[in-house]
């Protein structure tokens, strides 16, 4: 049977003479071929159906081609919380987003040329000044970019398109730069909806690029707060890293101290005070009411921006860093701007929120005096504005640090109170640094500095209780006048 066998594969075919074995080895080894060739096929498209499915809010997408082979109309445009945003929501409101209320200064209006408005004395007097109280509204939560369909499957934001971004920012044009940062340029753009925003473009020729990237992404993307910057979007495509933010018109802290904002007026001290107590809330939102907290790394003038009713808005997480619960710090390599940086940070890449609360305190003192943190062109003893500032405050000399463009002073209790907060936060040892929701009680608290009048009259309480309680008499009466 088995010599019938052999002679049966033994014969030739029809099929260019071919022995029989011969053309069943060559079908099996096609139908090999086609199944190898099929399967991983079948694979990846179940992997990438599942993917879609169970990817966590916080998870930034891998880049891959499974990526750039998706089309963004393929999701859902149902975009629905998951409990985590819930719970982040919540947080949220637990932490300081009561409405808060600016009383700006009205003498100015008096003033023929030179107008307050907003907490800008206006030099050419192009808007009226007059007194007014300000109502910053709760954030909304809805979305500004209604009416466009792509949903990312993050849970949050728009996964754009290059084309969209091309579009939006008339194929990134030159006149459409706002800046350039360490690791990109900006642009100003419109979505096809009409809402205005910026586009960061990350330069890809940058180690650092897809970490920036993916960190802004964890860092923000899915966290709300009215002080800071919404990151709206992003987009990945091939070597492409976009990241698409609200549009915040009214340039940053920075330039309204020392550079391209300055035309436009000065920043009155309520201003001031309003930028700088929004940015404490901020930082306070990111330390301490969400998990994992946030520390920025980079806090600076620069990284304020502010909008048109003096909001500040920080931006730019591409150094944040993630810390889990139970961490007190992480090492890390130090990176920063220079005459920001914590001590212990600078010497040792020690970091937790405490260096954001020096940093902090930096901004503060350089908000309240007009002076750079380092400035080189000063005389040497000034060079180093906190070390300059506790010179001056040592020496009771603490009225003449105030910015001299400022032309209506703040009172010594105001000025008391934002010094004397500044510097518990730029305090060398990060221990005794206060955590930020203590800043924003301290630079909102008219009880703090505790004033003269509420000293003695502290004082006067503590002497009648201790008398009370030496004299049951008294104690009993309650009277210790006698
Ligand atoms: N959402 C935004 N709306 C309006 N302007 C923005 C927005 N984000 C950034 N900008 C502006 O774009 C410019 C570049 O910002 P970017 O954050 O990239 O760098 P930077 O802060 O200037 O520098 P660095 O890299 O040192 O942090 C700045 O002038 C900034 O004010």
């Amino acid at each position: 049977m088995a010599s019938g066998l052999n002679f049966q594969l033994s014969k030739r075919t029809h099929i260019f003479h071919l022995k029989v074995w011969v053309l069943v080895a060559i079908f099996v080894g096609v139908f090999i071929v086609i199944i190898l060739l099929v399967l991983p096929f079948c694979r990846s498209r179940k992997r990438s159906r599942k993917a879609n499915d169970s990817l966590p809010i916080s998870q930034i997408p891998v880049v891959s081609k499974e990526i750039k082979e998706i089309r963004v109309d393929q999701y859902s445009a149902n975009r629905c919380a998951s409990p985590d945003m819930e719970h982040l929501f919540t947080l949220h409101d637990k932490l300081g987003e009561k409405d808060s209320e600016v009383l700006l200064s009205s003498e100015k209006e008096k003033n023929s040329d030179k107008i307050e408005k907003d907490g800008v004395v206006y030099e050419s007097g192009e808007k009226k000044g007059h007194r007014e109280i300000y109502s910053s509204h709760p954030i909304a939560v809805s979305s500004p970019l209604t009416g466009l369909p792509e949903f990312s499957h993050l849970g949050w934001g728009h996964w754009f398109t290059l084309r969209d971004l091309e579009t939006a920012t008339n194929r990134f044009s030159k006149e459409n730069i706002i800046g350039e940062g360490g690791y990109g340029v900006v642009y100003r753009g419109h979505l096809m909806n009409g809402s205005p925003v910026a586009v960061k473009k990350i330069l890809n020729d940058f180690g650092q690029a897809e970490k920036e990237f993916r960190v802004e992404v964890e860092a923000i993307g899915h966290v709300r707060h009215k002080n800071l910057v919404r990151l709206l979007g992003y987009c990945v495509e091939g070597t492409h890293r976009l990241l698409v933010y609200e549009y915040v018109s009214n340039g940053n802290l920075e330039q309204w101290l020392h550079g391209a904002m300055q035309h436009h007026g000065y920043l009155t001290w309520e201003a001031r005070m309003k930028v700088l107590s929004g940015t404490a809330k901020a930082l306070a939102y990111l330390h301490e009411a969400i998990e994992p907290k946030v520390v920025h790394r980079d806090i600076k003038s620069s990284n304020i921006l502010i909008d048109e009713e003096f909001n500040a808005k920080i931006s730019d997480f591409g150094l944040a860093k993630l810390l889990g619960a139970g961490k007190s710090h992480i090492t890390t390599r130090v990176m920063g701007t220079f005459g920001y940086v914590a001590p212990e940070y600078a010497n040792s890449g020690l970091l937790n929120e405490k260096s954001d609360v020096y940093s902090f305190g930096v901004v503060l003192l350089e908000a309240i005096t007009g002076r750079d943190p380092v400035d080189h062109a000063r005389p040497a003893l000034e060079v180093n504005l906190v070390d300059w500032l506790k010179t001056m405050v040592g020496s009771r000399r603490f009225e003449e640090v105030v910015d001299p463009t400022i032309e209506s002073k703040p009172s010594t209790t105001a000025l008391k109170r934002a010094l004397l907060t500044a510097l518990r936060c730029v305090e060398p040892d990060a221990d005794k640094r206060p955590r930020m929701s203590q800043v924003v009680r301290m630079l909102e608290s008219e009880e703090y500095p505790i004033p003269r009048e509420g000293r003695r009259h502290q004082r006067n309480q503590a002497r009648q209780e201790k008398d009370r309680s030496e004299n049951p008499i008294l104690k009993q009466e309650g009277r210790s006048d006698l």
